[in-house]
């Protein structure tokens, strides 16, 4: 489902209730609720509006878990830190068990072994199916989501669920859910906005099936819901438009 809106500050709301939403179905069913945040510039307006009234207190953020969809291998502390970024904008303003926070940085480890290791943090928090309630990602110009570049060996990846590698492009160590994982939640929701997206989208969306150049086509929920919150301006090249 492709949600195409005018003003971004909209689907910001529209992201809010539906997060608020599946909070509510998961712990009533499941006693928690176990998301996995995007990083970037896009979900900032809404984990604002989730760390404020009047959405704030529509959560029971004691029985919110949270993981990342990746990660850029930097200290919360640095200014490109999605976890960094997660807690400025929503976790340092709701009270979710510190222990309930799983951010995917750690000092003295590889991003390789930590992969391993946040692999077994999901297991835990998942079981052995690796449902996630929802996944939040963003797109990048290139089509990429989490940390699935175009062109990279994680594309390939059929068994694991996180993975940890050296991002030539970007010049940068990354850690990210492989898309076998995130294909298996219960809900994704991607953000998009800007006209600097427009291409990509149109190829992920409307163009040739090419996912080893535009990742964000791998992104297929086995039994979830995908809903695309999309800007005019991102969405400028779409037939559907
Ligand atoms: O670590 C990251 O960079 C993100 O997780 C990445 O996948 C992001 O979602 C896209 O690059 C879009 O970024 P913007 O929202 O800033 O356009």
């Amino acid at each position: 489902m492709i949600n195409i809106q005018k003003d971004p500050a909209l689907l910001g709301e529209v992201a809010a209730d539906q997060f608020v939403k599946a909070a509510k179905a998961a712990i009533s069913k499941n006693g928690k609720f176990v998301v996995a945040l995007t990083g970037g510039s896009s979900p900032v307006m809404l984990y604002q509006l989730l760390g404020n009234e009047p959405y704030r207190s529509q959560v029971d953020w004691d029985k919110v878990v949270v993981f990342w969809g990746d990660e850029r291998w930097v200290p919360l502390d640095n200014d490109q830190s999605n976890a960094g970024m997660a807690h400025a904008n929503l976790l340092d303003h709701v009270p979710i068990p510190e222990n309930k926070i799983y951010p995917m940085w750690a000092a003295g480890i590889t991003p390789e072994a930590r992969a391993a290791e946040y692999e077994g943090f999901l297991k835990k928090e998942l079981g052995a199916q690796g449902q996630f309630d929802l996944i939040l990602l963003g797109m990048g110009d290139d089509g990429h989501c989490a940390s699935l570049f175009p062109g990279t060996e994680v594309l390939k990846e059929k068994d694991k669920w996180v993975e940890g590698y050296f991002l030539k492009s970007k010049d940068i160590h990354r850690i990210t859910l492989t898309a076998p994982l995130i294909n298996k939640a219960r809900e994704i929701i991607f953000f998009v906005f800007g006209e600097n997206k427009s291409s990509a989208l149109y190829e992920v969306l409307e163009g040739e099936r090419n996912p080893n150049q535009y990742p964000s086509q791998m992104i297929k929920p086995e039994n979830g819901s995908l809903t695309w919150l999309v800007d005019e301006a991102a969405a400028s090249k779409l037939s559907q438009s």
